[in-house]
């Protein structure tokens, strides 16, 4: 059974002076467990929409949307928080890290929330911060830590809690080079141990070389999907034609190391 299947997603939004736009027109998607999704598209294209039905966090005019065999549509508002809570965790651009909290408070947010014993939730911060080689800034604030650092901290919060799926909105979008190389790295390498499914919107045809797969929208519908197979560097060139072919950003064909 495919851990999430998106049947026939639309999506209209409407306007208060009754104008209606359809950004979304009957999406059909599936992800198997462990999978890592990249999603591409112009500026406009739906992608933000499709993350954000799929997660859970916006309703679709129309469709299902099936995560483990259960049609999530039909939750209740508290039965959604709880199952997102449970199955999902959430990577964005800007890190949505609480300027309170410590680093190590902030991963330990998800176990916080599901009432997890403070006895269980220090060995788990302690493998994730190591993995994320960030166990030397577990005291430290937000305004004390470099951008990488910040995004890897957000990826340990987004996968202590074991969830089945991670939702990654443009992680890369405000790191420098390096900082990308890290965190996808790592990123992609947490999500293969883990065997947490991962869809990650970006511009980034970097970023979205690490993926399996990325899937490219045009209009609010899929356009075309391509896979990695064996070699990251044929696969990104790869990206940059699809980007083209759909009208992508100059400021995408930077210079990249492998
Ligand atoms: N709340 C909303 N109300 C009305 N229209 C919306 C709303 N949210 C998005 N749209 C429209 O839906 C379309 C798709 O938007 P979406 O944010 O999903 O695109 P995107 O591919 O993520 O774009 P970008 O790459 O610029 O972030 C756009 O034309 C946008 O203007």
């Amino acid at each position: 059974m495919p851990l999430l299947q998106a049947e026939n997603l639309s999506k209209t939004y409407g306007s208060k002076r009754g104008i209606s736009y359809e950004a979304l027109h009957q999406f059909t998607l599936t992800v198997q467990q462990g999978e890592f999704i990249g999603i591409m598209g112009p500026s406009g294209s739906g992608k933000t929409t499709l993350l954000n039905l799929l997660s859970t966090i916006d309703k679709p005019s129309s469709g299902k949307i099936i995560i483990h065999g259960e049609d999530v549509t039909s939750f209740s508002h508290h039965k959604l928080a709880k199952f997102r809570r449970k199955e999902m965790g959430f990577v964005f651009q800007d890190f949505n890290l609480l300027e309170t909290l410590t680093i190590g408070e902030n991963i330990l947010l998800p176990l916080t929330l599901n009432k997890v014993k403070v006895k269980e939730m220090t060995p788990k911060l302690h493998i994730i911060s190591k993995q994320l080689g960030i166990e030397d800034i577990l005291e430290k604030r937000i305004m004390e830590v470099s951008g990488g650092q910040m995004q890897r901290a957000a990826i340990a919060r987004a996968l202590i809690h074991n969830p089945s799926i991670i939702f990654a909105d443009e992680p890369t979008g405000n790191l420098d080079s390096k900082a990308s190389l890290q965190v996808m790295n790592t990123l992609s390498h947490l999500q293969k141990h883990y065997e947490t499914a991962t869809l990650m919107v970006t511009h980034d045809p970097f970023a979205a070389s690490f993926c399996q797969k990325v899937i490219f929208i045009k209009d609010g519908k899929l356009y075309n999907e391509i896979h990695q197979g064996n070699n990251r560097q044929t696969f990104f060139e790869a990206i940059l034609n699809m980007q083209s072919l759909l009208g992508g950003n100059i400021h995408d064909l930077q210079t990249v190391h492998f």
